[in-house]
């Protein structure tokens, strides 16, 4: 693809009517972007990367029940894992990483089943743990309550196995408290009230879930305009979708509307594959482990922009047969899940922002 073919795709935002505020504030921050680039000379080479391998793993929806510690039988009970989960699922980066790499031994770890997890992992295996002990720890009318589930209980649900504990364990607490009692209070207990009112739109379910529970509403400023960035309420669909495979609860006639996610892992794997690239500032800014001010999720419309080189690859070579859904999610999640594979030895590091948003 020419540079001409990129540059169009970069700037078709002038012109298009933007369904996802999402992607409206992508493009914006992009036209701004200063310390987070497009590099013209080794983009496609990414895309093709990233499209081979894709082809290669046969990479698609199916993988999400394949990950271990993920619901096996989409159902309520899934449902409600996968609130909970995405509710919680922020800041696992640990400040030891600093002195003693990201792959050092003390960082918060869960111990499940005899393994160790860090990470999105450990929240997962958290859950799951809390579970097989009996702690109804998904039901939104029982962690909405200090009454049904107190503090103690859930610190103890989320112990390490190391001297670290998770990172914002009361902000993650006060998570709880706040979407149960919306969820008690305006949704009959159950996200799955939440979906049946988005009538099957990942737009309208979106504007629900942002509307009504504040943790999950991401925005922040920009240049003096407000952007949406919106990371785990769209990952919340994203999964829904994903443990359902687009059947029942996961039934989104928009699906596709839904950008990739503005987390801290991605953007590493994307730098690594040459699909970003950052200022000399940002860089030693990631490198001396700098907490970074939110706002530094440039990376929305590069990967925005990654998908539609990817995608507009596959229809050129008409081979989307053989991968059978590439949209932003199955890309955004591919590229997580290979970001997270070679996190120890991708040289780049990851931006660092405390926030319970990502
Ligand atoms: N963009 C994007 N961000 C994602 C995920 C996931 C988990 N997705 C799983 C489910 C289906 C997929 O196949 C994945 O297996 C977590 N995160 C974010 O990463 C960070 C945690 O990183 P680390 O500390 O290294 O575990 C944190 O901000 C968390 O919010 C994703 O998929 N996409």
């Amino acid at each position: 693809m020419d540079n001409d073919t990129i540059d169009s795709i970069i700037n078709e935002s002038e012109s298009q009517h933007f369904v996802n505020p999402v992607l409206e504030s992508a493009y914006f921050i992009n036209k701004n972007a200063k310390d987070v680039t497009i590099p013209r000379n080794s983009i496609q080479e990414a895309a093709n990367a990233i499209y081979s391998n894709m082809k290669k793993m046969k990479y698609s929806v199916s993988v999400w029940k394949q990950h271990e510690l993920h619901p096996k039988i989409a159902n309520e009970d899934a449902i409600n894992w996968i609130f909970l989960a995405d509710l919680l699922n922020f800041s696992f980066w640990s400040d030891l990483e600093k002195d003693k790499g990201s792959n050092c031994q003390e960082r918060f770890t869960i111990l499940y089943k005899d393994k160790r997890y860090t990470g999105y992992w450990s929240l997962c295996a958290a859950i799951n743990r809390a579970i097989d002990e009996g702690i109804p720890i998904t039901t939104p009318s029982v962690y909405a309550s200090a009454e049904n589930l107190n503090d103690d209980k859930i610190k103890y649900a989320f112990r390490s196995h190391t001297g670290e504990e998770i990172p914002l364990l009361q902000e993650r607490i006060n998570c709880m408290r706040e979407a149960g009692k919306i969820l008690v209070e305006k949704f009959d207990g159950s996200f799955i009230n939440c979906i049946k009112q988005s009538n099957n739109s990942a737009m309208k379910l979106l504007k629900i879930i942002t509307d009504n529970f504040e943790c999950f509403r991401d925005e922040c400023e920009f240049l003096g305009r407000k952007v949406q960035l919106y990371k785990r309420a769209q990952i919340l669909i994203a999964d829904t979708w994903a443990c359902f495979e687009g059947q029942v609860y996961g039934s989104f006639n928009d699906i596709d509307e839904i950008t990739m996610f503005a987390d801290y892992r991605v953007p590493q794997a994307l730098h690594h594959l040459g699909a970003l690239s950052y200022s000399q500032h940002l860089l030693n800014m990631i490198n001396s482990f700098t907490l970074l001010p939110n706002g530094s999720q440039l990376e929305i419309e590069i990967r925005e922009l990654l998908k539609r080189i990817i995608q507009r690859k596959i229809q050129q070579e008409n081979n989307r047969e053989l991968i059978p859904i590439v949209n932003t999610i199955i890309l955004d999640f591919y590229i997580w899940d290979f970001a997270n594979e070679h996190k120890h030895t991708i040289k780049i590091g990851i931006h660092r922002t405390r926030s319970i948003f990502y």
